[in-house]
């Protein structure tokens, strides 16, 4: 079955419009419609001297490569590099609306540009992120994994100050988490008897309870449940050796406690294939794993390569959903 997959540039002001114009001149394993701005993407067309054709739903397309659009104009003027706050509610506008698709079947998947998470805010919504967002929209708990050629790394906490972290780490949290990564694991990617590791917390991994007591307390205990029912657990492992090659061979997952535990290494290993993937939602949603990169908007020099890799992931996601 060839997919129908919902893109969202995200942020306008950033380089999303223009990686969406980008994704336009090339073929895929699936069609693409776009949830979004008509106004920014021809913008960021001409910016780069790219042809870009768009239709709605149920115009005759002018021409092959024309990519359809559910148009959502943004209210105020959009500026490469200046995001505008009053556009937020616009740009979630377009989240929820393929989001909404997804849910309904119209979409089989759903693949999304960076979104600016403090523009959100200061235009008056409270957002932590757009996994946090989709959570809410479809009623499922969900889990952010972040995925290279090179490593597949989960998240047990996201977007909170690292004061919050060790107080969100408790047993039933931990233990969500991880039958939700299994899960995913055998069902998502087919890998009939995934190896999660699982970092700790501190330095360590808390050097037998001297450097911290989160380990002894919460994680041995909540990998002991959990392998008893058959999960394949190793760890809590020190998150400084945790990556070295050799290791990381050996896991299909690794979850770190925090953002800034995980991402690092797997952007450092690999940051243009990369991509988010959320684990847990009802349709398969993939995102790119890099921000809206201000610094590069309307230059034409942001790599596009993140966002290929994510339409190509959600294509295979949603081909594999539907064929079991
Ligand atoms: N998928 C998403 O929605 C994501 C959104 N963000 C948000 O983006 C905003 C900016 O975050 P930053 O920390 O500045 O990260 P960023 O990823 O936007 O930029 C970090 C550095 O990477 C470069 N870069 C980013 N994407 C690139 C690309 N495609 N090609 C070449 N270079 C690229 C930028 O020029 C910059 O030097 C924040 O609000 C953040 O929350 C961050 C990560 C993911
Ligand atoms: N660090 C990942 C990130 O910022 C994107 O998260 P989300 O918006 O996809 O939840």
């Amino acid at each position: 079955m060839r997919p129908l997959l919902a893109l969202v540039p995200g942020e306008p002001a950033g380089v999303g419009p223009e990686l969406v114009v980008q994704a336009a001149q090339c073929d895929w394993d699936a069609d693409l419609v776009v949830f979004g701005d008509a106004a920014s993407l021809h913008r960021a067309a001409a910016a780069l001297s790219l042809p870009l054709v768009l239709h709605r739903a149920g115009e005759t397309p002018a021409t092959p490569r024309s990519l359809e659009i559910v148009d959502i104009p943004h209210p105020h003027q959009v500026a490469p590099g200046t995001p505008e706050p009053a556009n937020a509610v616009s740009v979630i506008a377009a989240l929820t609306s393929a989001a909404q698709a997804c849910l309904d079947g119209r979409m089989h998947g759903l693949v999304t540009g960076p979104v600016h998470k403090a523009v959100i805010n200061d235009g008056g919504i409270p957002y932590t992120g757009t996994t946090g967002l989709l959570a809410a929209h479809a009623g499922a708990e969900v889990v952010m994994m972040l995925a290279n050629p090179t490593m597949r790394v989960a998240l047990q906490t996201v977007h909170l100050p690292l004061r919050e972290v060790a107080d969100r780490i408790t047993p039933d949290a931990l233990e969500r988490t991880l039958r939700i990564v299994d899960a995913a694991l055998r069902l998502q990617f087919g890998i009939a008897a995934p190896v999660i590791a699982v970092l700790g917390l501190n330095p360590h991994a808390g050097e037998d309870g001297h450097l911290g007591r989160e380990e002894l307390d919460i994680i041995i205990p909540t990998l002991e449940r959990l392998r008893s029912d058959g999960l394949h657990l190793v760890g809590p492992l020190p998150a400084d050796t945790a990556f070295l090659p050799g290791k990381l061979a050996g896991f299909d997952a690794v979850l770190a406690m925090y953002h800034d535990q995980g991402l690092p290494v797997l952007k450092h290993a690999d940051f243009a294939n990369a991509v988010n993937i959320s684990l847990g939602l009802p349709y398969p949603r993939v995102a790119v794993d890099h921000g809206t990169a201000l610094d590069l908007a309307g230059t034409g020099k942001a790599d596009p390569s993140s966002l290929f890799a994510a339409i190509r992931c959600c294509a295979q996601l949603a081909a594999r959903q539907a064929d079991a």
